[in-house]
């Protein structure tokens, strides 16, 4: 689902050229979990915001879900987002106003579909992240793994198969964060693409395959466990 090769994003400004991204290798299927990990400014946000197509690469190629990203017009890459990628982040970037299943239902009616089978979709979603008898609560009457698992399933509506997480549960104490990792191996075991980048052990543990960044590259990891990653 996502190939990259060669895959680079440098911020170049007069005083300096930042690798953020480097010559990057990377080949990832369906039913893979990969938690990214590297120290603060390694490049793992740059690397997920170059796979969602939310940058353009400096150089090199990628393709996800079947698109050529290079080159790609800004219609395209949204297209991409709204059919094959779902983004999760640290914060949970719910409306406040809106309960959890209309949070849920914004991206359908972005798609331009509303009511009962907007609902229904959303509905599905909240059970499927254990949010069953919780849909019409509000942000605010929801905990914190409460909430990141609404913006998960707002992440799949629309049965897009890549989960990309920028540190999911950097806001979450181990319990809940054991539990936000158990749902996106669930997903994963469903046939879904999941990259995390995360600080966070329980992702190690959870992780089909490790993947650690270091100044914009992948480096070997003792805890790897794949075998097709590309080592610099
Ligand atoms: N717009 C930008 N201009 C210049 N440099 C940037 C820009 N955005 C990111 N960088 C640099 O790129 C490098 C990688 O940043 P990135 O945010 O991808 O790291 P990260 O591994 O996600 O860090 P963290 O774990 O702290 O979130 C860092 O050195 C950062 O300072």
């Amino acid at each position: 689902m996502i190939r990259a090769a060669h895959l680079s994003r440098h911020y170049v400004s007069e005083a300096e050229t930042v690798k953020a991204v480097d010559e990057v290798d990377l080949v990832a299927h369906r039913g893979e979990f990969i938690g990214l990990f590297g120290h603060s400014g390694s490049g793992k946000t740059t690397l997920l915001n170059l796979l969602a197509g939310l940058d353009m690469a400096s150089s090199g190629e990628l393709v996800v879900a079947g698109l050529q990203l290079r080159g790609a017009s800004e219609e395209r890459r949204i297209e991409l987002r709204r059919e094959s990628i779902g983004m999760v982040h640290q914060s949970d970037y719910l409306i406040e106003e809106f309960t959890a299943l209309e949070n849920v239902c914004l991206p359908l009616e972005a798609r331009g579909i509303r009511g009962k089978v907007a609902e229904e979709e959303a509905g599905e979603l909240l059970s499927r992240v254990g949010l069953e008898g919780y849909r019409d609560r509000l942000p605010r009457q929801l905990s914190g793994g409460q909430r990141q698992r609404v913006g998960i399933a707002r992440a799949l509506t629309g049965g897009r198969q890549i989960l990309l997480a920028d540190e999911p549960t950097g806001a979450l104490d181990s319990a809940n964060s054991e539990a936000i990792f158990e749902l996106l191996r669930g997903l994963c075991d469903e046939g879904r693409l999941v990259v995390v980048a995360s600080h966070d052990p329980a992702c190690r543990r959870h992780a089909t395959r490790v993947i650690s960044m270091l100044d914009g590259r992948i480096a070997t990891d003792v805890d790897d466990v794949a075998d097709d990653l590309v080592t610099c």
